[in-house]
């Protein structure tokens, strides 16, 4: 009885699916840009089930036609720019039945994509729904238009100024903490897991005045009882289980007879209750304060998003920005923000800071040259007694900016970013003597960020060829400004694009960089980074290859990190 209604209901589907893949392809082919069909697009339902058994598949079957490894998971982190060589384009678009996506290595189309405004003044809007991003309801990542300005106006001063010195000081104390750790105990470092504890101990002071002294991860979450350690519990339970928050709600989650999934549900409500209680608790000292001081203290992120809400103290902090005055966001939306905060704000840099620490143990001798930098600057002073504002414009022009910009060339921590064409059809320039193309509506662009800072084109040093460029390899140098001149290498508009650019670019570009800055002086001013050889086990050069294979085998989860166990390494006193 039900099967004649399920194979009807099938092949209308099938039927549909055809008839709009035929629609969408005739949209596609007169625009004269390569295309690929592919089945499906990257959508949460097909990143849990399909492409786990696709990546089975093309294993098995050995499977090397683009056409397949399009439809396996990160293929942009696999194939960086070889697909475009492959083809001969800078663009390409997959055409699924649902959906025309154009794929982006072209710079300056990516500029003009993330940064340029259409015919109506508005930028290109993000395509809606389906990310870990919606997952705390509108907020600004996610937001458009008036919300999305008010969120960005109230946050950007704190998050990119005023928040910097604390950002300094709090990275060289968790650091502090993290080196006396591993001095006490013969532990080997856990790099990602022990950065990302870094990281969020910066954010959570500088963001939220919340100090969190650095201990390793198991041991904050086997003190549960006090609560931080619970906080951190359910980050990490996220962090291990972001796939399945994106096929249905938490509360859902939570009741599903599967543990992964039941854990997944647990964790997100459990990482949004400790938020709102710190909301909270700071809606009320901000409200106490309010009555009591005769001057408001100095707010971190959570009291200016506060008071930017109940207009406590505009007078003191906002009244200015008359365009948050008329715009104020409900707590619901400040509460959601805060939540994308503290995930944007210490995932990102903490995998940043251990790819760049694995790198240095690869390449031991760019340790030797950011060390007599960091010498070379400090001369004899206690590097815990430099701030930021004496400092950090000292160490932005070295090694240590070239190694975080090498890193994220090579390991961005996010490798790609969406865009949606608006309403109507609009004009797109193109690099070299391309023909500007215009594109109708109805397209998402995928800006791969990965793909634009391996392109060739621009990456391929004057004077030398692509092979004795190094374009995939480690080469901080590329960066460092030619001698006579002070500053650093600029690579061409849209070749480089990490934090994206724009009006909707990184909040917390400075942020990172300043924290990546210190966490880089606390670590290498008396330390140096080794692979553990596992008693005289392991060799140097097999370490490396290990970790190079696992660097390979990266995936973009919330951001890119290892899937698999990257070799052990550890941290000994400097040889002076
Ligand atoms: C190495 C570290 C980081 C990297 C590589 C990075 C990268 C990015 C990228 C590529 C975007 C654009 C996403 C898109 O267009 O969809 C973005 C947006 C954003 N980032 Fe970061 N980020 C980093 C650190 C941070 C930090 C430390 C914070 C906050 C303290 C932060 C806060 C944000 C926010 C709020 C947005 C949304 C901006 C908007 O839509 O207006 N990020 N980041």
């Amino acid at each position: 009885m039900l099967a004649p209604l399920f194979l009807t209901i099938g092949l209308l589907y099938i039927g549909y699916a055809c008839y709009s893949l035929h629609t969408l392809l005739c949209k596609v082919r007169p625009l004269g840009i390569p295309y690929f069909v592919v089945p499906f697009y990257r959508s949460p339902f097909v990143l849990v089930f399909i492409f786990p058994f696709m990546k089975l598949l093309i294993k098995a079957f050995g499977l090397t036609h683009p056409r397949f490894f399009l439809m396996a998971p990160d293929w942009q982190v696999r194939q960086r720019y070889e697909i475009y060589r492959f083809i001969g384009s800078d663009i390409f678009f997959t055409v699924s039945p649902w959906k025309i996506i154009l794929h982006v290595a072209d710079p300056d189309m990516a500029v003009e994509i993330l940064a340029g405004k259409g015919g109506d003044g508005e930028l290109c809007p993000k395509p809606s729904g389906g990310g870990m991003v919606d997952l705390f309801g509108e907020n600004v990542v996610t937001a458009e238009g008036e919300v999305w300005r008010s969120h960005r106006k109230i946050a950007a001063p704190v998050i990119g100024k005023s928040s910097l010195s604390i950002v300094w000081k709090e990275a060289l104390t968790q650091i502090e903490q993290m080196i006396q750790y591993y001095d006490r105990h013969e532990a080997i470092n856990t790099s990602y897991r022990d950065f990302r504890r870094v990281t969020l101990g910066v954010i959570s002071h500088a963001g939220f005045s919340k100090v969190m002294e650095w201990v390793p991860l198991t041991t904050a979450i086997a003190n549960e009882k006090d609560g931080e350690g619970s906080y951190q519990k359910c980050l990490h339970v996220l962090f291990e289980n972001f796939k399945w928050t994106a096929i249905a709600p938490s509360w859902l989650l939570e009741i599903l007879p599967f543990k992964a999934l039941r854990e997944a549900g647990w964790a997100v409500n459990g990482f949004r209750l400790f938020i709102n209680e710190w909301f909270e608790e700071k809606k009320a000292k901000v409200e106490l304060d309010n009555k009591t001081a005769l001057k408001p203290p100095k707010a971190d992120l959570m009291g200016i998003l506060i008071t930017s809400n109940n207009a406590i103290w505009l007078g003191n902090l906002l009244t200015r920005n008359a365009f948050v005055q008329a715009h104020p966001l409900s707590l619901q939306h400040l509460a959601n923000s805060l939540q994308i905060f503290i995930l944007a704000g210490h995932e990102t840099t903490g995998h940043t800071i251990a790819s760049a620490i694995y790198l240095l143990a690869m390449y031991p001798e760019y340790q030797v040259k950011l060390q007599k930098e960091i010498d070379s600057i400090l001369g004899d002073s206690d590097h815990r007694l430099t701030s930021y504002e004496t400092h950090f414009d000292a160490f932005s022009s070295g090694w240590i900016a070239a190694i975080l910009f090498e890193t994220l060339r090579l390991f961005p921590a996010v490798t790609v970013t969406g865009r949606q064409i608006g309403p109507t059809p609009r004009t797109f320039p193109r690099a070299g003597c391309q023909r500007p193309i215009t594109l109708p509506s109805g397209i998402d662009f995928m800006i791969q960020i990965l793909g634009l800072s391996h392109n060739p084109k621009y990456w391929t040093q004057p004077g030398k060829t692509e092979a004795e460029s190094a374009i995939s390899e480690f080469r901080p140098e590329r960066w460092l400004p030619k001698s006579g001149d002070s500053t650093m290498f600029k690579p061409y508009n849209g070749s480089y694009i990490p934090f994206s650019i724009g009006t909707r670019g990184c909040l917390g570009k400075k942020f990172a960089h300043v924290e990546f800055t210190a966490i880089m002086i606390g670590l290498f001013r008396d330390m140096s980074v080794e692979f553990d050889s596992c008693g005289g086990r392991k060799t140097f050069e097999g370490a490396r290859l290990e970790c190079l294979e696992q660097m390979k085998k990266f995936e973009l989860k919330l951001s890119l990190q290892p899937t698999g166990e990257m070799p052990g390494i550890k941290w000994v006193r400097r040889r002076r």
